[in-house]
C-alpha cells in the first residue's frame, strides 16, 4: 500500500514532510496550507496532495485494500492515486460532493466499470488478499464474493422467496430445505422476516419501497458476501423507511464489511465507523467517523462536514 499521510499529529517541518495541514506533492506554498479554499482551488486547477489517512484505520483488519488506484472515463481522469483499507466487519462510509467519485470508487470494486468500454485503470485492488484486478481473475466468481444494493430497490419480477434464494439457484442449488433455511436467515438478517413470513411465494413488486430495498439486502447477504457495497441505498427512501435501512445497517455491523455511499453526512455520522472524505477524485481524509465529524485534521474537511461546500 502507498505510504500514507498519518495526518497533522505526526507532521512537522521537522519530519520532512512540509510545514502546516501539507505533506508532500506537489509544491504549494505554505500560505495555501491552511485555507480551505486555496488548497481546494489547488485541486482544480489539477493539483493532488497526499490523503490524511488516519493511524486508526491502518490498524485495523482489512477486508479490502484500495491501493494508488486510479480511474479515467475516456479523456477524463476521475479518481486519482486513492489509497484506502476498508475495515473488517465495519461499517465504512464515502462522503463528498456530488461527482467526487465515491459511486465510480465503489462501482470499482466489483469490476462493475468493467461494463463501459471508455474505462481504464490504474493501482490495485485486493479482497482478502486477493487481486480484484488480476488479468486471471473470473469476474463473475469475484463478484460472487460480495453484495451489491443500488439507490433504486431492484427486485427481480419474481416471488419474494425466489428473490431471496437468487444467488443460490444461479449457483445450482437445489436443496429445498437449504433454500428455506437461507431465506429465512436472510430475511431475518434484513430486519424482514415479520413482516413477509406469510407472504413469501408472493410477487416481491408488491412490496413496499423499504421493503423492496431490504429484500435486496437479504439477498446480498444470502450468498454470505465477503463485502457489502451500498450505493446510497436510501436516496430513493422516505424517513421511516431510511430509518429502518439504517437500523438494519447497525444490526449488520460487526457480521458484514460494509462500505457505503452516502450524500447524507448525518447518516454517515449515525452509522459509520469510519468516514472517507473525497473531492474531486482524490481522497482528502479518511479516519474514525467521530474524529471525521468532530476533530477533522484537515480544513477541507471541517469546511465539508460544517456545510460551508458541496
Ligand atoms: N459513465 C461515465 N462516463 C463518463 N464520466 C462519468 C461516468 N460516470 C461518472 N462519471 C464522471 O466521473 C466523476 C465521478 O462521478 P461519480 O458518479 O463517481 O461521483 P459521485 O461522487 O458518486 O457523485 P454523486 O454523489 O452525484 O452520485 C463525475 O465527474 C462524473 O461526471
Amino acid at each position: 500500500m502507498a505510504q500514507p499521510n498519518f495526518g497533522s499529529e505526526l507532521r512537522s517541518p521537522a519530519d520532512g514532510m512540509g510545514a502546516g495541514l501539507l505533506g508532500g506533492g506537489p509544491a504549494v506554498s505554505d500560505d495555501q496550507s491552511n485555507d480551505p479554499q486555496s488548497r481546494l482551488e489547488a485541486i482544480e486547477r489539477g493539483e493532488s496532495f497526499p490523503a490524511d489517512v488516519h493511524r486508526a484505520t491502518l490498524e485495523e483488519t482489512h477486508v479490502l485494500d484500495i491501493e494508488e488506484f486510479n480511474l479515467w472515463y475516456g479523456e477524463k481522469k476521475a479518481l486519482f492515486d486513492v489509497s484506502m483499507g476498508i475495515a473488517l466487519n465495519k461499517v465504512t462510509a464515502l462522503i463528498g460532493p456530488s461527482g467526487c467519485g465515491k459511486s465510480t470508487l465503489l462501482r470499482c470494486v466489483n469490476r462493475m466499470n468493467d461494463l463501459l468500454d471508455n474505462v481504464r485503470i490504474e493501482g490495485q485492488m485486493k479482497l482478502n488478499g486477493d487481486s480484484i484486478y488480476d488479468p486471471a481473475v473470473d469476474v463473475i466468481e469475484l463478484r460472487k464474493r460480495m453484495g451489491m444494493v443500488f439507490q433504486k430497490p431492484n427486485p427481480f419480477p419474481m416471488s419474494i422467496f425466489e428473490n431471496v434464494v437468487y444467488p443460490l439457484r444461479i449457483d445450482g442449488e437445489r436443496r429445498r430445505s437449504l433454500l428455506e433455511e437461507v431465506c429465512e436467515r436472510s430475511l431475518r438478517g434484513a430486519a424482514l422476516w415479520d413482516e413477509v413470513k406469510d407472504r413469501l411465494k408472493e410477487s416481491a413488486l408488491g412490496l413496499s419501497g423499504g421493503q423492496q430495498q431490504r429484500l435486496c439486502i437479504a439477498r446480498a447477504i444470502a450468498a454470505e458476501p465477503e463485502v457489502l457495497l451500498l450505493d446510497e441505498p436510501c436516496s430513493a427512501l422516505d424517513p421511516v423507511a431510511t430509518g429502518k435501512i439504517e437500523d438494519l445497517i447497525q444490526e449488520l455491523r460487526g457480521e458484514y464489511s460494509i462500505l457505503i455511499v452516502t450524500h447524507n453526512m448525518q447518516q454517515a455520522s449515525r452509522i459509520s465507523d469510519y468516514t472517507a472524505f473525497m473531492y474531486l477524485g482524490r481522497m482528502m481524509e479518511y479516519g474514525p467517523t467521530a474524529d471525521i465529524f468532530t476533530a477533522p485534521h484537515l480544513p477541507e474537511t471541517t469546511a465539508y462536514v460544517t456545510g460551508r461546500f458541496g
